[in-house]
């Protein structure tokens, strides 16, 4: 892998404190040679981009305003870092961004001094930087700064709006910059969406004031402050509109300024850095600003893979023979199918239409499936209300986004055993994201929550299967379908449905000696195991327990009487996972086989592409083998 090349300015920048030593007529030249090294970078070796390339002049005028790494600057989400990682020393290694082993893909603690918080998931900027404010306070650092960046996107989860309502009674010396583009991944929905867009182009209120503040805000003492406050709140009175929401909350707030350019940012920011207590500073960019395709399908470029950044043309598996679906949208069009003949079934995504393909129903049925923006817990209780009303909802949450919403679950879900069929997508290692957005721990924390059925389906007919089983009249108890990143095993999967007996698995076949248990799609890899093996003469039983909550009883009582060696292999952590309930079983039934646990380790699992991570943590096919063998005594025989 070759480090990628910069322009002639910004090659001289390894640090802040360089960018800094630059005259700010320099910038616009600076944020020019940023945006192509982005584009360089991404289009051959994929990431995130359109978030990245919306926020160069941000990235800039922000290390060039603030003394960071003195000053602490926290990034929402982070799959708009890129600039700001370029520009902190991390520019020659860039190119192994997301990378096995290489930089990830995210703010890391780890990774950089400049990067104050481990970010990935979305809207916890404002708390963090919150809280590094306050200890501030509280140890007398008075001229650090603390600066949260987040998205319009980010904003619609309830998290933000909680550190608001305690940021603004607070006194802490803290900005919060709104960057406002308009788009999360699909376009932003939502009340606060429409309220952005009016204080936008109440313009003539908003520029009056910054003018306002400019002039006051900076005034020497306290009282003098305190007037501004007045004067400011009586023309609010006069020219706004309606009240201000940030301003209501304690908030300054500034704007709307327009984040490219870069003359004004540096400007805006140099006058807001003295400023004391807490502000907002909105800002609108456009998401994919600089690559004429980026800025016109914003979420085809959110993460387009790698391209050809001359043509615009992304690169493609060139498909000779028909290929697999994704799960992804094997679940869009199977709860399409079903919700044409169950009037009742309505799908739920918290902001993941085309992730999770969710937008196949809201296409058809725009009223009978919602994203509801960057709000998992509100998903889940959304779905529980729902629920009491007869409606039979298709939640579909990443798994681990649902890590967020797991009071609601249990809280509105479980304890009123109301009937809410949650599809956990991107359940297991998801790959180059890595540990932040890993599914790992889905099984173990759903599997010890009572009322709940937990599953998992071993290829596409089965996840087809277990969505028609869950929707049944018959069933109506919570019901967890969790399935991975990625591409199924069926390139023929539109299979007719049919009903699964909840708590029954599947015997893949028979075997000697050692009984492989398999949940979900893990069972492929035990399949191409079992080839391999057979070869050398060893032949393993393999069974796919598809639900490990209820687990299959008659069959478990099969698999420890005829077996005396058990590997149990899942997509999910080894603590309290599936592994776990089958050494529960056989403990409460007084079974000693012997039992090896393979999944994801009680350690965190860094990102790279999936093959090299279920390889690291051995439960690929290989892995999978060489248990068998270990367990046979093969390997020590051949020694
Ligand atoms: C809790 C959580 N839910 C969903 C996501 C997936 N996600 C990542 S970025 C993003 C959109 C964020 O929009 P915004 O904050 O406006 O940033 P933009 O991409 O527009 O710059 C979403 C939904 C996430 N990272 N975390
Ligand atoms: C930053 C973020 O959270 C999303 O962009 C995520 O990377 C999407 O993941 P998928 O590519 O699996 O949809
Ligand atoms: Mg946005």
């Amino acid at each position: 892998m070759e480090e990628i090349a910069a322009g002639p300015l910004l090659s001289l920048i390894d640090t802040p404190e360089d960018l800094r030593k630059l005259n700010k007529m320099q910038l616009q030249q600076v944020c020019n040679e940023l945006r192509q090294f982005i584009i360089d970078c991404v289009s051959v070796h994929g990431g995130h981009f359109g978030a990245s390339l919306g926020v160069v002049e941000l990235s800039v005028a922000l290390h060039y305003i603030y003394n960071t790494p003195d000053d602490q600057l926290v990034w929402d989400v982070g799959h708009q870092a890129y600039g700001h990682k370029i520009l902190t020393g991390r520019r020659k290694v860039f190119h192994t961004n997301r990378k096995y082993g290489g930089l990830s893909g995210f703010p890391k603690r780890s990774e950089s001094i400049y990067d104050t918080f481990g970010v990935g998931h979305s809207s916890t900027s404002i708390s963090a930087a919150l809280g590094m404010a306050i200890a501030s306070k509280y140890k007398g650092e008075n001229d650090r700064r603390h600066i949260a960046v987040i998205g319009d996107g980010a904003m619609t989860a309830g998290l933000p709006f909680e550190a608001l309502n305690h940021a603004g009674v607070s006194g802490a010396n803290l900005l919060v910059i709104l960057n406002d583009n308009n788009m999360s991944i699909d376009p932003n929905v939502g009340a606060l969406k429409e309220y952005l867009t009016d204080i936008t182009t109440s313009h003539s209120y908003n520029k009056f004031r910054d003018d306002v503040w400019k002039m006051l805000g900076m005034l020497p003492t306290k009282d003098f402050q305190k007037l501004a406050s007045k004067v400011e709140a009586g023309l609010k009175g006069v020219l706004s509109k309606s009240s201000n929401l940030f301003e209501a909350l304690g908030f300054r707030y500034f704007g709307p300024v327009d984040g490219h350019n870069i003359i004004k940012l540096t400007e805006t920011l140099k006058s807001l850095k003295d400023i004391p207590g807490p502000k907002i500073l909105h800002i609108k960019t456009v998401k994919g600003k600089g690559y004429d395709l980026a800025e016109k399908d914003q979420t085809l470029w959110h993460a387009p893979g790698t391209f050809d950044k001359i043509t615009g043309k992304i690169n493609k598996k060139i498909i000779t023979v028909p290929e697999p679906p994704k799960y992804q949208d094997v679940f869009g069009h199977t709860i399409l199918e079903l919700a044409q003949k169950n009037p009742a079934i309505m799908g739920i995504t918290p902001a993941m239409p085309s992730g999770c393909s969710l937008k196949i129903m809201m296409d058809a049925m725009p009223d009978r499936a919602i994203d509801v923006g960057i709000a998992e817990q509100h998903a889940v209780t959304l779905s529980a209300g729902l629920a009491t009303q007869g409606i039979r909802v298709f939640c579909n949450i990443y798994s681990s986004f649902m890590q967020r919403a797991y009071d609601m679950v249990i809280h509105d879900v479980a304890i009123q055993k109301l009937p809410v069929v949650f599809c956990l997508d991107r359940a297991g290692l998801v790959g180059d994201d890595g540990p932040t957005h890993h599914g790992a721990y889905d099984i173990a924390f759903m599997r010890c929550i009572p009322n709940l059925v937990v599953s998992a389906p071993m290829n596409e007919a089965e996840l087809r299967n277990l969505m028609y089983t869950a929707q049944l009249d018959e069933t109506k108890v919570p019901f967890v379908i969790r399935y991975p990143r990625g591409q199924g095993v069926m390139p023929e999967w539109r299979t007719p449905m049919q009903k699964i007996e909840i708590g029954t698995g599947r015997k893949i076949c028979d075997g000697q000696e050692i009984a492989i248990l398999t949940i979900g799609h893990p069972g492929n890899f035990a399949v191409a195991a079992c080839k391999e093996l057979a070869m050398e003469d060893i032949y393993p039983a393999h069974y796919d327990l598809r639900f490990v909550k209820p687990l299959d009883e008659a069959m478990m009582h099969e698999i420890a009487q005829r077996y005396n060696k058990i590997i149990t292999v899942e997509d999910g952590t080894v603590v309290g996972g599936m592994g776990s309930a089958v050494l529960e079983f056989l403990s409460q039934h007084d079974y000693a086989p012997e039992v090896k646990m393979l999944g994801i380790p009680d350690s965190l699992v860094e990102h790279g592409k999936p093959e090299e991570l279920h390889r690291e943590c051995g439960y690929d096919a290989r892995g999978i083998a060489e248990a068998v063998r270990e367990l046979t005594g093969v390997k020590e025989m051949a020694l």
